[in-house]
């Protein structure tokens, strides 16, 4: 018998004050150790499916309809606090900018161990032994140094490699990584990208891989969901999605993307059909959808 999910979604619609949905019926499966990438233009929805799933989604947004269960576990049966305590304990975010995801005006070791001493309940100082080993495993020379600083006293690269080793600390089952490399240098992107994924496979952490950027969803994902306007268009292995592209939109987001290896390929811009054809499945989508316990 195969394990549950390490997360399943099924039918997750979420809408704003005005009725308008910013999900539209996302359904998506991640295995234990599985990284799922979700991919799609800016404002297509893919931060709001990983708030949803940490719990964290703006007062305004609300879900209307849909499950999530984490490891087999349903999260809409919970009542608020088990949830919270739920997710604490078996899930994580490394966020997009490590600057504002950290308290300027705090030291980095506190502001690390607190999640794992408040949460899990962890003593401080096996908090403590436990970021100094990671802090190590992220490549960051000094663990000892660094957690007496300041964000401020911190490269990006430095930042986002210690936000890593708190999302690993407590050995969550899964990781929602929210582009985690788009407020990086370029040069720094790409070692922080081998870096989540190196931790990722000693962990065997389940990650969901929140970008805009199909280069990196070749790189780290094993499954890739494609989103617009909130709704997941293409759904495939990741090999079998750059190997044959199904809807037309994947298609033209590839072409929209420069290749290392053609670098001096003309890129396409998305084509107005395509866009007409995603404005007629919305509509139709919108149609068709009554919310079930809105
Ligand atoms: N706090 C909020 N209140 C209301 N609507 C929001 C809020 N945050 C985002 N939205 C809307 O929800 C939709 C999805 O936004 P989301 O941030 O998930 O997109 P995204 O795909 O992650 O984009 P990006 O790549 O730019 O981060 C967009 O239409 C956006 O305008």
């Amino acid at each position: 018998m195969s394990a549950a999910p390490c997360l399943e979604i099924s039918n997750l619609s979420a809408t704003l004050p005005s009725g308008m949905r910013v999900l539209r019926s996302v359904s998506l499966k991640i295995a234990p150790g599985e990284v799922h990438a979700l991919v799609g233009e800016s404002g297509a929805g893919k931060s709001m499916i990983g708030k949803a799933v940490l719990g964290v989604l703006p007062t305004s947004v609300r879900i209307v309809e849909g499950d999530m269960l984490l490891e087999g576990t349903r999260l809409g049966a919970l009542s608020p606090k088990a949830r919270r305590a739920l997710i604490g304990a078996r899930t994580a975010l490394i966020p997009q900018d490590p600057l504002t995801a950290l308290n300027p005006s705090r030291r980095i070791g506190p502001q690390i161990t607190d999640r794992l001493i408040r949460i899990l309940g962890w003593s401080a100082s096996k908090a403590e032994s436990r970021i100094r080993r990671l802090l190590d495993e992220v490549q960051i020379r000094e663990p000892g140094r660094v957690v007496g600083c300041y964000p401020h006293e911190l490269s990006g690269g430095m930042r986002q490699r210690v936000l890593i080793a708190a999302a690993f600390a407590a050995e969550p089952r899964l990781i929602v990584a929210d582009e985690p490399t788009t407020a990086l240098d370029v040069t720094v992107q790409k070692q922080i990208l081998r870096l989540i994924a190196d931790l990722q496979r000693e962990h065997g952490t389940a990650i969901l891989f929140v970008t805009h950027d199909l280069g990196v969803v070749a790189k780290i994902s094993q499954k890739v969901s494609v989103l617009y306007a909130g709704m997941v268009v293409e759904e495939a292995d990741t090999t079998a999605l750059f190997a044959a592209p199904q809807h037309p939109y994947t298609r033209a987001l590839m072409a929209a993307t420069p290749r290392y290896t053609d670098p001096y390929a003309s890129l396409l811009p998305v084509d107005a059909a395509v866009l007409a054809g995603l404005a007629g499945e919305v509509a139709e989508a919108d149609r068709a959808w009554r919310p079930v316990h809105a």
